[in-house]
């Protein structure tokens, strides 16, 4: 795992010399307790604390004592020396006996001997620095706790092993050889053009972008896999948003009544379907209303939409799309994705059907019997583009555009064909691009930006 650190930080290394404390278990109770240490000359603070030395990377019972002398707990004693440890620094770790309490005063104890509380992913944060993992595995230590079904966190411990940044440093191993090709011949301008054969430039740059595509790929279907499918139910009252919702959740969540303008507050339920996160948000209907409390559900319920990756529009089987259901379709935001919902066919005598067309996927079924759900679920998936693979890795949109910038600039490459000066240039910044993947060349703020979102002790 080890690999060179980034070398932009400098302004953060005063910082990593400070040694840093924090409960790193759950808060609550629970049958055991860590309370983590990271910093410099830790053998000492371990020795103050328990009066043992403890052995490196052994397991040593000890009992954690207060200023005065009295036990604090009795637990395990860890110390890994570094650079081998999680964060590349000094490492001691107090395994007690988790309650809050006992946790609170261990560490209070840890700030007593000089140790300062660790901010929000600090301790990932010096791992990064110190080049124990790159920013898109610590991203993934994240994605790997933060991970809503088995499939996100398999996919986020991909990432965390590496495999990832292997990819992505594959793609730059390739673009730094086409790179270095092209400046060895930019002082000899007389070859240019033998060059341009003889080194293939076109052969690898397609080369580069059929496997930038697959990288491609397999990234947007870890952000899937990570952020999940916002799908908003909306539609007039009474067509059977809140029954539908109760359906696809397999439970009573939602107050369902004959009485149209039952939902006022939006309801949400998160369930998964093949290991995505489905966020399914139940909306106050649609309509012209003069009760300002359902007025309020309305405007909740566009708020929604407007947020929504994918809108289901309901509409009522019996009477089909009708002119206030067109009134909603135009105030859709424009590219949304849309599935239009026939509902209640078990009233209209309609079987379960799932059509594509020009208007879109229009699904015909039964929130009720609960016939032509699956169809819809299939139709979520297919709007997704959710394919089934193993081989995914957690992405986010950060790194989505890296990628996609990447791809930009080298269709610019190949449009600068060949005037190689031009070539060059644009091949470099695809490498930038591409490098803020693993992190190499990374802005502060963006590191801010990643690490704040940790929670303490990680
Ligand atoms: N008790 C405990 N459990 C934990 C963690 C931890 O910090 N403490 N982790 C925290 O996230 C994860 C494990 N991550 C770790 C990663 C590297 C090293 C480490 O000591 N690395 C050294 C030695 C490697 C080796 O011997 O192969 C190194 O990289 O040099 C330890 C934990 C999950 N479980
Ligand atoms: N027969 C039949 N009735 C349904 C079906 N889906 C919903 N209903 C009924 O339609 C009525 C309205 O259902 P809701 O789920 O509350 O409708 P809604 O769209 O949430 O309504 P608002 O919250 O008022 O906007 C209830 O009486 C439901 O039992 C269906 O598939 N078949
Ligand atoms: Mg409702």
């Amino acid at each position: 795992m080890a690999r060179k650190p980034p070398t932009t930080q400098k302004p953060e290394s005063g910082r990593t010399a400070a040694t840093i404390a924090a409960i790193a278990t759950a808060p609550g109770r629970g049958g055991i307790g860590i309370v983590r240490v990271s910093g410099t000359k830790l053998l000492d603070f371990a020795t103050a604390l328990s009066g043992r030395q403890p052995a490196a990377r052994l397991a040593t019972l000890a009992e954690f004592k207060a200023a005065d002398g009295s036990v604090i707990d009795s637990g395990l004693l860890l110390h890994f020396p570094a650079p081998q440890s999680f964060t590349g620094e000094d490492v001691v770790e107090l395994h007690g006996h988790g309650g809050p309490v006992v946790m609170k005063m261990l560490l209070a104890r840890c700030l007593e001997l000089g140790a300062t509380l660790a901010e929000p992913g600090e301790f990932t944060r010096r791992a990064y620095l110190n080049g124990k993992l790159d920013l898109a595995q610590a991203e993934a230590v994240i994605d790997l706790i933060d991970a809503a079904t088995a499939a996100a966190a398999r996919s986020a411990v991909r990432s965390l092993q590496g495999e990832f940044s292997r990819a992505v440093n594959g793609l730059l191993e390739q673009l730094i050889e086409l790179r270095a090709l092209v400046e060895a011949t930019l002082d000899f301008p007389e070859e240019e053009v033998d060059f341009l054969e003889a080194a293939d430039a076109v052969g690898r740059l397609g080369r580069l972008q059929q496997r930038l595509t697959q990288v491609f790929d397999r990234a947007q279907q870890g952000r899937l896999l990570h952020g999940g499918l916002h799908v908003v139910l909306a539609g007039q009252p009474n067509v059977g948003k809140s029954s539908l919702l109760n359906r696809l959740a397999g439970d009573d969540l939602a107050i369902v009544t004959s009485l149209p303008g039952t939902t006022r507050d939006v309801v949400r339920s998160t369930l998964q379907l093949e290991g995505i996160p489905l966020h399914v948000i139940d909306t106050a209907g649609l309509r012209e209303t003069a009760d300002p409390i359902e007025q309020i559900g309305i405007e909740r319920s566009w708020r929604e939409i407007e947020r929504a990756d994918v809108v289901v529009l309901l509409v009522d089987a019996c009477t089909g799309v009708g002119e206030a259901d067109r009134a909603i379709v135009a105030q859709l935001p424009r590219h949304l994705a849309r599935v239009t919902v026939h509902n209640k066919i078990d009233l209209a005598g309609r079987t379960a059907t799932s059509t594509d067309d020009a208007d879109g996927v229009t699904i015909a079924l039964s929130a009720r019997s609960g016939d032509g759900v699956d169809l819809l679920r299939q139709a979520l998936l297919r709007i997704a583009g959710w394919h089934p693979a193993e081989d995914v890795f957690i992405a986010r949109e950060r790194h989505l555009r890296a990628l996609q910038q990447t791809r930009e600039r080298i269709e610019q490459a190949q449009a600068q064909l060949p005037r190689l000066e031009l070539f060059a240039e644009e091949l470099r910044l695809a490498q930038l691009a591409l490098a803020t993947i693993t992190g190499e060349f990374t802005a502060d703020d963006l590191l801010g930006e990643i690490f704040g979102r940790f929670c303490i002790g990680k």
